[in-house]
């Protein structure tokens, strides 16, 4: 298989012109930006054999991963949390349209590009994500512990997959914000049997302390991997069980 150099990930100052409502209300927008970039082209099936453009990493396949869920639920820090290991502490800064980093994961040997977008939570730009759908690989949907609307809202995101999503598309159940223990709202039960009921594999996270944000991203990768090279010999990868297997606890990591 060839190798390829991943262009440089584009952050909320994405030079990309906006081409969005202003933001309204009382909460600072963080810009985003509209489209991909033109080096990148997220849609189909993953991409391969693609030159290489610019300097960066290099990797073997790359697929597109979308954030989705209620504005605030944390799905710019799980992001950030991910690509760089930081917590956006302090003042929410709501997303603006949408976003993309790009992070290149060693899985089994081979190295996967993930392109991830960072989708706005606000109803305004429920337009904007919807185009971007069809073209996600897979999507974790995420919701606030701490915020039962958040929760409740998940049956609503669930509908709009349906609509717009690849039937095949990968998705993940994950409830944020397990480290704020004391505001909890959710019971970690009501996300499993939820995910149960939809045949969703869940996990609860913190970008804040970092808990199952690294292994949320990794099962992803491992699985959209084994769909798309997986040899007749190999075993099969069980995106359930490995999270069920690798998930930690909300009591297991708090700082
Ligand atoms: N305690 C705690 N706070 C978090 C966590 N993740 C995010 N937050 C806080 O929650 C707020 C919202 O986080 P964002 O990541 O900006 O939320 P978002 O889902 O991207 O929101 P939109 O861009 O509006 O869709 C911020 O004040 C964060 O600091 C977490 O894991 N734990
Ligand atoms: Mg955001």
């Amino acid at each position: 298989m060839s190798r390829k150099k991943t262009p440089k990930s584009k952050g909320a100052s994405a030079p990309a012109a906006s081409v969005l409502p202003a933001a309204n209300g009382s909460r600072p927008a963080r810009p985003g930006i509209a489209r991909p970039g033109p080096q990148v082209r997220p849609d189909g099936p993953p991409q391969l054999g693609r030159p290489s453009l610019g300097s960066g990493d290099f990797y073997d396949v790359a697929f597109k991963v979308m954030l989705v869920g209620d504005s605030g639920v944390g799905k710019t820090c799980l992001l950030v949390r991910f690509k760089d290991g930081a917590f956006l502490a302090g003042t929410f800064i709501s997303t603006v349209g949408i976003d993309f980093r790009n992070k290149v994961l060693d899985v089994d040997g081979m190295k996967v590009k993930l392109q991830i977008w960072d989708t706005a939570g606000q109803e305004r730009f429920r337009s904007v994500t919807h185009a971007y759908y069809r073209d996600a690989h897979a999507l974790l949907l995420l919701y606030d512990v701490t915020n039962k609307a958040s929760f409740d809202n998940i049956q609503a995101w669930l509908t709009e997959i349906q609509e717009y999503a690849q039937h095949d598309v990968v998705l993940m159940l994950l409830g944020n914000k397990v480290d704020s223990a004391q505001e909890r709202a959710v019971k970690r039960e009501d996300g499993e049997k939820l995910a149960k009921e939809y045949g969703l594999p869940f996990m609860e996270t913190s970008a804040k302390t970092g808990l199952n944000v690294d292994l949320a991203f990794t099962a992803i990768a491992k699985e959209l991997k084994q769909r798309s090279t997986k040899a007749p010999s190999e075993p099969r990868f069980r995106l359930h069980d490995y999270v069920k297997r690798e998930g930690r606890g909300a009591s297991c990591c708090t700082p």
